[in-house]
């Protein structure tokens, strides 16, 4: 598969104009993101790449800045290997979880050590959102609760999950390129209690689950939370994240109207993950 890297420089490059670009990036399917100075990088499969639309997002774009771009199409394969090389870069949560690739030989004594070979799958601890739910995950006790990941990317929230105790788990994502990618994470691992579905909210039946994790954005949530919270069951946790703090009350209001109770939530650099309990 080919994919389109495109090479945004932002004026004024500050976190505020890369992070709002790359939230309305991955709208338009965008998948990866890498800050490069001054600006981003993104990446999204070739089919998916419109100039059109980049030049529409761009015309639109609410903040002050002057965004240029330039692209190239690169293979997949040159993709990896230059992940791999430069981006991806072992991170640790609360001195106890630790990601790395299967490159890095990190050391140090870790309750939790998760592989994980991103390829073009979102997921690497790298992200705000990411951590935000990771750190939540840290903090509960998952011992044979039963766990959805919706829109898993690289599984890694699922996976960590299995090592907290969490049982059964089922992860789920719309892109078939995530969708390979947590299979692939999951085998790395050694997982064996995690089912990958390629999908979206409309695969979910009868299954429910104590507690969900949904680290996706604003509007599909929006679209998608009565579906979660059809699942989840009585006294269960769903953590969503992929938004900001100023989308709070919405996220909220569409939670409460599903009978679920607000909790808490966490920030990070403007980004955020609540919390609500059924
Ligand atoms: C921000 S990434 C999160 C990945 C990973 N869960 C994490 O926390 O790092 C969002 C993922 O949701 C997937 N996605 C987008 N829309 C979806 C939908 N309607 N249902 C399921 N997955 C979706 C994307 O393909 C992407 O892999």
């Amino acid at each position: 598969m080919k994919y389109v890297e495109v090479i945004f420089s932002c004026k004024p490059d500050t976190e505020e104009v890369t992070d709002v670009l790359a939230a309305q990036l991955a709208d338009l399917g965008f998948e990866s993101f890498v800050k490069s100075s001054p600006g981003l990088l993104a990446y999204l499969p070739e089919e998916k790449f419109s100039v059109e639309d980049i030049d529409l997002l761009l015309q639109d774009f609410f903040l002050d800045a002057e965004i240029a771009y330039s692209y190239n199409v690169i293979e997949d394969k040159n993709w990896n290997e230059e992940w791999e090389k430069h981006y991806f870069q072992p991170i640790v949560f609360e001195d106890k979880c630790i990601i790395h690739s299967s490159f890095h030989h990190p050391e140090g004594s870790y309750r939790y050590r998760i592989l994980i070979d991103p390829k073009m799958a979102f997921g690497t601890g790298h992200h705000q959102t990411t951590g935000l739910i990771l750190r939540e995950i840290l903090s509960m006790d998952l011992q044979k609760r039963s766990v959805l990941d919706m829109g898993c990317g690289t599984a890694v929230l699922a996976i960590l999950a299995s090592m907290c105790g969490a049982d059964p788990l089922l992860a789920i994502d719309v892109d078939e390129w995530a969708y390979r990618n947590a299979l692939e994470n999951v085998r790395l691992n050694g997982i064996e209690n995690i089912d990958v579905l390629h999908g979206d909210a409309r695969l979910l039946g009868s299954q429910t689950f104590d507690v969900i994790f949904a680290n996706i954005n604003r509007n599909i949530l929006l679209q998608d939370i009565p579906a979660y919270a059809k699942v989840l069951n009585r006294g269960g946790k769903l953590l969503l994240s992929g938004f900001y703090r100023e989308d709070i009350p919405a996220i909220r209001e569409k939670c409460e109207e599903q009978g679920l109770l607000y909790h808490h939530f966490s920030e990070m650099d403007n980004w955020v993950a609540v919390v609500c309990e059924k």
